[in-house]
């Protein structure tokens, strides 16, 4: 199999803060482009439900296997919910790319550095904030957080931030101030040469 990049769509790491904007503006891009796109299927340890194919709405396995996969570093991300383990393997992510999709990647500052590890030959965007006080006003907003996770939003806010700092870590940074213009500066990122 040739790299990717080569005939298969490098994956889109998208990243930044909770309250960003991230899944304002992916949900718009999936609308406009339903067919361009995919998205990863994670694996868990946890039982499928009733309806739940394996394969399309997780790789269904057991913690043993789960855990060799951890250490041999086959994982971008993984996290354990409740007495459950999920994650995203680097080979599903391969798979999006092997269909001719672009698999997008909706992930957290360490998952990016995993990223980096590895052969996805992936494209990473930042959107962020126009400020922290104007996260905390959005978070607010959408009435959907505790104020102990706002505040813990916040906190984790500030150390992305300070890591978007780092030279080379982003292809682009998005200032998501005026919407339309993020909107713009997203879609030209996603999807070159659509503009008017
Ligand atoms: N440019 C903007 N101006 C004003 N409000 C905005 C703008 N962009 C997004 N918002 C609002 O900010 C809130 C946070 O946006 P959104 O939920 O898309 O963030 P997110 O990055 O996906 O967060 P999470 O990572 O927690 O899912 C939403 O209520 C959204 O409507």
């Amino acid at each position: 199999m040739p790299p990717i990049g080569a005939d298969r769509p490098r994956p889109i790491v998208i990243s930044g803060p909770s309250g960003a904007g991230k899944s304002t503006l992916l949900k718009r891009l999936l609308d406009q482009y339903p067919d361009r796109f995919g998205f990863s299927v994670s694996h868990t340890t946890r039982a499928p439900r009733t309806g739940e194919e394996h394969g399309k709405h997780y790789h269904y396995t057991d913690k043993e296997a789960f855990m060799k996969l951890v250490d041999e570093g086959g994982f971008i991300e993984h996290a354990q919910f409740g007495s459950n383990l999920y994650g995203t393997s680097v080979k599903a992510v391969k798979d999006v790319a092997d269909v001719g999709r672009v698999c997008i990647l909706d992930i957290e500052m360490e998952g990016v550095k995993q990223v980096k590890k590895t052969d996805l030959n992936a494209r990473f965007l930042f959107l962020q904030p126009p400020s922290v006080e104007i996260l905390e006003q959005r978070l607010r907003g959408r009435e959907s957080d505790t104020e102990e996770a706002i505040q813990q939003r916040l906190a984790q806010a500030r150390n992305e931030l300070e890591f978007a700092k780092t030279p080379g870590v982003h292809d682009q940074i998005i200032v998501n101030d005026d919407l339309e213009k993020a909107w713009t500066e997203f879609r030209e990122f996603c999807v070159p040469g659509q503009a008017p």
